[in-house]
């Protein structure tokens, strides 16, 4: 398939559903026509309108461009899971599907807490094996994404789909494939969610800034600098993030005694919790 015969569809366009677009039309992997937000009011559905694309609020209309038999239909699924939890809301978009469009859609659902066994079980059999699961961050905005990719193994013979779609999603940062459901669990504690953690530390160091004397603005830049820094040396030389942060470290200096007042506030346990609770969570929605 052509790229150009893409036509990529977001069912609900929220935070995440609109960082997808963003970071697509930011490589232009895809031209804004080719992209349809559909949800149910235009709160939302006014940011896709300015970024060029089309927009419903009608599930009628989401099959877009239908009369070119080339176009293919990637669907993301972007509601919250109570939503995508509900047979209602897979049956009315099944509703929409034209029988001659049933091969030419492939399905990713974005949302956590909702499995492909659940999706599978509202899905008919034609659609059931064109299913695929993610797990990514709001980075995706700005190309710079962390995304877990999940599909059952007879998904990998659908050759189409599965090239075409680690392509896109790389596109948006980087896509790990994995080949168990399971560690979706664990991407959303380190990646989905826990791009929020590192939010935290970020405005936590940029506190600690001000409170020795720098402005808010040039306590953000240092930091943002320092963080960007930390994750490039780690990435590019390969090296333990303890060895680096022993290279810092002189004896009876400076970062040691800082080092310590962290260990002090237990700040490993802390992060640690951190994502093995929202991984937890991850596995608590789904059930
Ligand atoms: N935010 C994040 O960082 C991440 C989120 N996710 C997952 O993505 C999903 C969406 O999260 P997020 O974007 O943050 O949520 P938002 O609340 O920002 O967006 C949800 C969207 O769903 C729409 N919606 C509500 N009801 C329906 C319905 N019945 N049919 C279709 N659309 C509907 C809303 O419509 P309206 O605009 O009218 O309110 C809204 O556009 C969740 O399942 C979450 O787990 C995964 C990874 C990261
Ligand atoms: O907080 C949440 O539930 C969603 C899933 C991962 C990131 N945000």
């Amino acid at each position: 398939m052509d790229t150009k015969d893409l036509r990529i569809i977001f069912i609900g366009a929220g935070n995440i559903a609109q960082s997808m677009a963003k970071g697509l039309l930011n490589c232009s992997y895809v031209k804004c026509e080719q992209i349809l937000a559909y949800a149910p009011s235009d709160r939302n559905l006014k940011t896709f309108q300015n970024f060029g694309c089309h927009t419903t609020q009608n599930l009628h209309q989401i099959f877009f461009d239908s009369q070119s038999s080339d176009v293919h239909y990637l669907l993301f699924i972007c509601v919250k899971p109570n939503i995508g939890k509900d047979f209602g809301f897979w049956s009315s978009l099944k509703d929409k599907v034209q029988p001659n469009q049933w091969d030419k859609i492939f399905i990713v659902s974005v949302m956590a807490g909702v499995s492909l066994q659940t999706i599978e079980n509202y899905l008919s059999p034609s659609l059931k094996h064109n299913l695929a699961r993610i797990m990514p961050n709001t980075a995706m905005a700005i190309n710079a994404g962390t995304i877990g990719l999940y599909w059952k193994p007879w998904n990998l013979t659908q050759k189409l789909w599965s090239e075409k779609l680690p392509e896109l999603l790389n596109k948006l940062g980087k896509c790990q494939q994995v080949d168990n459901e399971e560690q979706i669990h664990s991407i959303i504690g380190v990646a989905g969610s826990g791009i929020a953690f590192i939010y935290t530390v970020i405005q936590a160091m940029c506190d600690g800034g001000v409170s020795v004397g720098l402005s808010r603005q040039m306590s953000r830049e240092l930091v943002t600098q320092t963080v960007m820094g930390a994750a490039k040396m780690v990435t590019e030389t390969g090296m333990n993030p303890i060895e680096l942060r022993d290279h810092v470290c002189s004896p009876a200096g400076t970062t040691i005694a800082g080092v310590e007042m962290l260990e002090q506030g237990g700040i490993n346990a802390t992060i640690i919790n951190a994502v093995k609770k929202s991984t937890e969570r991850s596995r608590e929605l789904s059930k």
